[in-house]
């Protein structure tokens, strides 16, 4: 089971609303993807309009919610979206993202700091979103930040997992759940993170922006389910000369 904060899920994908194709077929991803967690962006949602779509959608008790502060450039925007989002009802715990460059859509590291310490004190289940750097995962665990989520590569460009050996250093040092968000394009990178160790992933996109995203939501779930197993199971370890699988000595020779 993955464990964020006292909340506990059975699936590990955690899947971005928005930028789908349409409503109908969101809803028929997110039933293919068997994901339990849905984040979408507040800034984006008119809270007011019991009409708007995501609105109506996301009002469902299948699914846990994770706003995300996404368009705040400061620590105070950040809270101040939180803030409206758990006083909309919609939840407690929430993405801390602080965006710190408009191109790359890079996380400003230090608003992304002051943030997570801010919404603690305010009580919020805070997951930040940062870049692949192990020493502020561990700076913000240290803080009481719930999860960490260090992005694979830059938001929506799908190239995978950049940095194997920096999340490898997450992985292994953290005791929060290590949630692999951005940057994901194709299961085999959800799956990778998730045999290296990673508690969870984090994509939109990828499944999002598929020929077919009901179909990549289902492939997307199985690869996060096989490379959890393969993790659980241990992979062998990796060898520099060929090891044979049969018998060298003894074999009859026919010739
Ligand atoms: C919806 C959301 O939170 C995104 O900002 C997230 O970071 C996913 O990024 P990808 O679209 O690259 O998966």
């Amino acid at each position: 089971m993955l464990k964020i904060g006292d909340r506990t899920f059975r699936s590990r994908l955690l899947l971005g609303t928005g930028t789908f194709p349409s409503v109908d077929v969101q809803r028929e991803a997110v039933k293919a993807s068997e994901t339990e967690i849905l984040t979408f962006a507040v800034a984006k949602m008119n809270m007011d309009d019991d009409d708007d779509d995501l609105v109506a959608e996301l009002n469902s008790d299948s699914f846990s919610m994770l706003p995300n502060t996404a368009g705040a450039k400061t620590a105070e925007e950040a809270v101040r979206i939180a803030k409206l989002a758990r006083a909309s009802g919609l939840s407690d715990m929430v993405k801390v993202e602080v965006i710190g460059d408009d191109q790359t859509l890079l996380p400003d590291a230090v608003e992304t700091y002051r943030a997570t310490e801010m919404l603690l004190e305010e009580g919020f289940i805070t997951l930040p979103y940062i870049a692949d750097d192990p020493v502020l995962a561990s700076k913000l665990e240290e803080l009481g930040a719930h999860a960490v989520m260090p992005g694979a590569a830059p938001i929506g460009t799908g190239r995978g997992i950049l940095n194997p050996l920096h999340l490898s250093y997450i992985v292994a040092q953290s005791q929060v759940p290590v949630i692999v968000d951005a940057g994901i394009g194709a299961p085999s990178h959800a799956s990778l993170a998730m045999e290296m160790g990673a508690d969870a992933v984090l994509l939109n996109r990828a499944i999002s922006q598929a020929d077919d995203p009901v179909k990549m939501a289902e492939a997307m779930k199985l690869a996060i389910q096989a490379g959890r197993l393969s993790y659980e199971a241990g992979r062998i370890p990796v060898k520099r000369f060929a090891k044979a699988s049969s018998p060298q000595e003894g074999v009859p020779f026919y010739g």
